[in-house]
């Protein structure tokens, strides 16, 4: 399989050209990989911590809060089916779904376990983190797109004011667990050919862009139009040096596909681990094309529409895309 590099991009320069960069990276590729984001390595180390010692526990105790058709909570093996084709079997992972957060504090509006419930304020401290990311980048892209309110003015709060925190949102953070091959069951469902085994189907994720954290550092595929591509994370010294940023549907909608909500899976054979952010903008945010020359001269035609033809907000695209994952709940 062809390896990818993706292309890096520094957090910490705002300058113009890095913004142009940042747009040439979310248009030419929608994966990226974050250098000097804002997270620690004791706090990332903290949230895989947090991870195992959840996943860790009899499977009685981590179904006592199965997930809900609004997304929050604990998701068995099989339940969700990532794969868009309508050919998976379901996802062979286990993942814990925090969501509904009130964005002033960011603590969610949902029932915890104990493990999640004596970490709040460590959890929430890092969701503030994610959303100050969130904005940077959003600010960023908005500026390298030039983004024009109806009088013609420079707009480049556009991404991140339908990112306010005093906005309701399905931001939702996400602990991912994959078996080691070795454990799984089905072992004869696996090509002969092939050592590893597809965990989550073929999907575009449904927000306006994700952190994925991941450990160990592989298994996370991208497919280029013609074939599956396994993303390579350099080496270095530093475990938390990059952190990968996957642009979604909502912003790939509001720029008429420009910037590209990649087509991803996880396979490996490996047991795997990862914590993945989900951002979402409000609710309400209607996902029809900003006003942008570069989105413009793109004519892209690619973005949702509800059957009265109007574009649809956020949160119906994600009703859409939960309804079709969550068959089985
Ligand atoms: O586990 C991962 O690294 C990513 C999983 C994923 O793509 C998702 O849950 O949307
Ligand atoms: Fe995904």
């Amino acid at each position: 399989m062809t390896n990818f590099n993706l292309p890096i991009i520094d957090l910490a320069d705002s300058s113009k050209s890095n913004c142009a960069t940042l747009l040439e990276a979310a248009s030419q590729h929608g994966f990226l990989l974050l250098k000097n984001h804002l997270l620690e390595e004791t706090e990332i180390d903290k949230l895989f911590e947090i991870s195992k010692q959840f996943f860790d526990q009899p499977t009685e105790i981590k179904n006592e809060l199965p997930i809900t058709t609004n997304n929050a909570g604990y998701v068995a093996p099989f339940v969700e089916d990532l794969q868009e084709d309508g050919t998976g079997e379901g996802d062979d992972k286990e993942a814990f779904n925090i969501t509904h957060f009130n964005l002033s504090n960011f603590y969610p509006n949902q029932p915890l376990p104990l493990i999640f419930q004596k970490n709040m304020p460590f959890i929430s401290s890092t969701l503030r983190k994610y959303y100050v990311m969130l904005h940077m980048i959003c600010r960023m892209l908005a500026i390298a797109l030039d983004i024009r309110d109806n009088n013609g003015n420079p707009d480049h709060e556009y991404f991140v004011s339908a990112h306010a925190l005093d906005l309701k949102t399905h931001s939702t953070l996400r602990f991912v667990h994959y078996n080691a091959i070795d454990s799984i069951d089905s072992m004869d469902s696996i090509d002969s050919n092939e050592t590893d085994k597809v965990l989550a189907g073929a999907h575009t994720d449904y927000g306006s862009m994700t952190f994925i954290l991941q450990r160990p550092s592989l298994g996370l595929e991208v497919f280029d139009g013609e074939k599956w591509i396994e993303i390579k994370i350099p080496e270095s010294d530093n475990l938390n040096e990059y952190l990968i940023v996957n642009i979604s549907d909502v912003l790939s909608f509001w720029t008429d596909g420009y910037l590209k909500s990649i087509l991803h899976r996880v396979r490996t054979k490996n047991e795997r681990y990862s914590v993945v952010f989900f951002c979402h903008p409000s609710d309400e945010s209607i996902l029809s094309p900003v006003n942008s020359k570069i989105v413009k001269n793109y004519n892209g035609n690619c973005y949702s529409l509800d059957k009265n033809g109007n574009p649809l907000t956020a949160l119906e695209h994600l009703t859409m895309r939960l309804d079709d994952g969550y068959k089985r709940i």
